[in-house]
This record gives C-alpha cells, structure tokens and sequence, in this order.
C-alpha cells in the first residue's frame, strides 16, 4: 500500500536501525522517531519488535497527542514522551531513548555526569543533566505523558537551553536524546554514552578529578559550535 509517509517512516527505520549498530540497545531495548512538522506527525517504532525483525514499513505514524495515524502494530511505549516533547520543543526533528549501559548506570545512581574533559565540552558545556525521580502525582498520572514532563521540567529548572542541550538521563530510567534531525539525536546519544563512560572511568582513576575550567569549556564548545563551525549552532 503507497503511503504518504514514506520518507518519514524510511527516516525513522534508518535511525533505529544505528541503534543496535552503534551498541546503544539491546533485543528490544529503547526507540527513535522522526518527525514531520509540516504534516503535523511523526514516525515511531512499533513495541517490542526486536531490530533484526524490522522494516521501514513498521514505522507506526502517530500525531502530536500519540494517536496513531497510520500503522498496523502498537506504537512504541514510550511514544507519548516522545509526543510532548515534539509539542513542546519546536525546533527538534527527532527523539531517541536507549537504555545504553554507561547512562542508564549514572540515571539509576541519580546523578549528572560531570564535565571533566573536552570531550564532553566539544558537544555541550553543563554536566548531562539527570532529572530527579519522578513525582508520585507524576507516577499515578498519566506515566509516559508525564516522562515528558520530568524531562521538561529538569531542563526548565536547571536554566538550560534544550536546542543547546540535546541529551538527559531520566532519574531511575535511561537516557533520551533529541537533535535537529533523528540523524542528529542518534549522534547524540551516542556521545552521551561515551561521555558517560569517560566520566565513569575518570572517577575510577581520580576520585577527586576536578571538572573542566570555565574558559575551557566555553574554547572547546565555541570551537564545534560558534559561527560558521562545522556542527553549527542548536542540537
Ligand atoms: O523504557 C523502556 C523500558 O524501561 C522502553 O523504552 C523499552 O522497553 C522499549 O519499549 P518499546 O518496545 O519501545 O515499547
């Protein structure tokens, strides 16, 4: 059957598919979507269907409050987070969330990872976020609505700029990551496990290792992301 999502839904196969590729899932571990802003939708993975077994054609296309549009298999459980955040961001193109093990690790412990190096301050210039654990008013709500919320919230809260930002760890949970395009928040997080992992191991050799100066921070984010750079400016 021809569809008008065609591309989208091709977009959003080739994104999940990096997943596995790139380590950041397991068996059916995680999901990302891409969006169609002009048409108002945007194109998920199904539930439970493990990446060796999927085609582009699976893609669910669901609108802005989760309904599902068009698509024969339940959307991805996570799809109404992914929903609010497309609502409430409007410069975002994609949404991913893996369980990759480094930043799960840190989301279970509850805590941000530092910016210890310049790896870290090549792609953003505060410590990956961690939103604290879920409200109990949250929990007995709506969950993955209110999963959106808890990521909204923490960025909100913590003064940050979600089109500069582009990755959080959600307490108790795992890692989501957004981008400008899907293509761009798979990159992200992958950088987010691996600077993760860095900061992990950091600790492991310096418990006391201290975080990157200002200066240098700011020389390396300006340097990938000033004007004219090579990874240009938002997520
Ligand atoms: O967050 C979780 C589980 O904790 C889910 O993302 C993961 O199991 C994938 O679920 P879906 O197969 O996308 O419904």
């Amino acid at each position: 059957m021809m569809s008008l999502y065609k591309s989208l839904k091709e977009e959003a196969y080739e994104a999940n598919m990096e997943l596995p590729e790139l380590g950041l899932v397991l068996f059916t571990f995680g999901n990302a979507s891409a969006v169609d802003r002009s048409k108002g939708v945007f194109a998920i993975k199904p539930s439970g269907v493990p990446y060796v077994d999927l085609k582009p054609e699976d893609m669910v296309i669901c609108d802005f409050e989760a309904k599902i549009v068009e698509g024969s298999m339940r959307p991805s459980s996570d799809t109404k987070t992914h929903a609010v955040l497309y609502k409430e961001w409007d410069k975002i193109g994609g949404v991913v969330h893996t369980h990759s093990t480094y930043g799960t690790a840190w989301a279970q412990a509850i805590k941000d990872v530092p910016i210890f190096g310049t790896t870290h301050a090549d792609h953003l210039i505060s410590d990956i976020p961690c939103a604290p654990p879920m409200k109990d008013d949250y929990i007995a709500g709506d969950y993955e609505h209110m999963t959106g919320y808890q990521i909204i919230d923490c960025i909100k809260e913590r003064g940050l700029d979600y089109n500069e930002v582009g990755m959080i760890l959600v307490g108790n949970h795992a890692p989501f990551t957004w981008g400008s395009t899907v293509a761009k928040a798979v990159y992200n997080s992958a950088v987010c496990e691996e600077v993760a992992r860095m900061a992990y191991l950091t600790l492991q050799i310096n418990p006391n290792a201290a975080k990157l100066k200002e200066a240098l921070k700011k020389k390396h984010y300006e340097r990938k992301h000033g004007k004219d750079a090579y990874y240009g400016q938002g997520c």
